[in-house]
């Protein structure tokens, strides 16, 4: 016996996070397993202009899994685009569904014909338990992935944390490259992503925070194509950690990030890209001291 939630789940953001915790809870009240359904990719994912996925789809699940709820199955879209929405909710009934929790404007299913109104009608007709949830909204918009993309694309990774409900964060692998950094007076750790199509926040620099073997260290992070030297025909990503000494390479580090501090730019020489990161440095220190708490705890405020 299991209750059941479904969408895709990307990001978690504040109104995923309602849909599961009304799971949890139903599944109490009827005394049976909680389980996510999670569609891998949304129906955007397939066409050209989709900007990529907040998370790889293996982080997701571990959001998921950390909100308290019990197992996510993971559903290719092209498993059930074209299935008639009442065969899948059939068979879901067949495999133990006792409850189902979605948003009010959920649709799934061949055309998207499957929505409240038909699981209504079929869970009065078959007897398990459906909950619809009003959409979770901020300054009176409804929080979407589709929305926290968008604000990520374009660098309001405030907003984006907000939706989230904790700082928008990306991890990846520490990958050697060419050392230039260290010679420069600023090394710095490569990162590279992984395979997912994910979604490259605004190119520029950012305040950034990790913490590595227990310890909190702030960063800056450039993201961009490295116009001044070296330049690179995709995103790269490299993170300058201040008072930070240790061996990074093949290391799996994440990373929140906390502010957004300029553009990438395009330098005439090497000397004003030095003094340009001497600057962000500077001012990175001052938004640090600032923003940590005085109880001598690294703790940023507001996140
Ligand atoms: C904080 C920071 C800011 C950066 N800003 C720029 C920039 O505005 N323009 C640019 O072309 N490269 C910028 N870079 C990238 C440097 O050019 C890059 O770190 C340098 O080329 C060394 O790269 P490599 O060691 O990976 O070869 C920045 C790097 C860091 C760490
Ligand atoms: N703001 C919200 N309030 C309430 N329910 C929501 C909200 N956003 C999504 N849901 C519900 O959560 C489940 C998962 O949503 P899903 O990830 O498919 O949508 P989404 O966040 O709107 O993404 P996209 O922007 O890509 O359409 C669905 O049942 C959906 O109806």
């Amino acid at each position: 016996m299991f209750v059941a939630c479904i969408g895709t789940f990307d990001g978690v953001h504040a109104g995923h996070r309602k849909i599961i915790d009304e799971a949890v809870n139903l599944s109490k009240n009827l005394k049976a397993n909680s389980i996510a359904i999670s569609m891998i990719y949304p129906w955007q994912y397939y066409f050209p202009n989709f900007p990529g996925l907040i998370y790889p789809v293996s982080q997701r699940i571990e959001l998921i899994l950390d909100t308290g709820i019990e197992d996510v199955i993971t559903v290719n879209m092209a498993e059930i685009k074209d299935i008639e929405p009442e065969d899948y909710i059939s068979s879901l009934l067949s495999q133990g569904l006792k409850g189902l929790v979605v948003g009010e404007d959920f649709t799934f299913g061949k055309n998207a014909r499957g929505d409240v109104k038909m699981l209504s009608r079929m869970a009065a007709d078959y007897g398990f338990e459906l909950k619809t949830i009003p959409k979770q909204t901020y300054q009176s918009k409804r929080i979407s992935s589709s929305w926290i993309r968008e604000a990520i694309a374009r660098g309001d990774i405030k907003l984006a944390g907000k939706l989230l409900q904790r700082p928008y964060h990306i991890f990846g692998q520490v990958y050697r490259d060419q050392g230039l950094g260290g010679k420069l007076g600023f090394p710095t750790a490569n990162i590279s992503r992984g395979e997912d199509k994910l979604v490259h926040p605004r190119s520029g620099v950012y305040i950034v925070r990790s913490i590595i073997d227990n310890e909190t260290v702030f960063g800056l992070l450039n993201v961009g194509f490295r116009p001044t030297i070296n330049p690179s025909e995709e995103v790269k990503y490299e993170v300058y950690y201040l008072d930070f000494e240790k061996e990074l390479y093949s290391k799996v580090i994440e990373m929140d990030l906390l502010e957004y501090l300029r553009p990438e730019l395009k330098f005439n020489t090497l000397d004003d890209l030095i003094k340009a990161i001497k600057r962000d440095e500077r001012i990175a220190r001052a938004w640090i001291a600032k923003h940590l708490s005085n109880q001598g705890e690294k703790e940023i405020e507001n996140f």
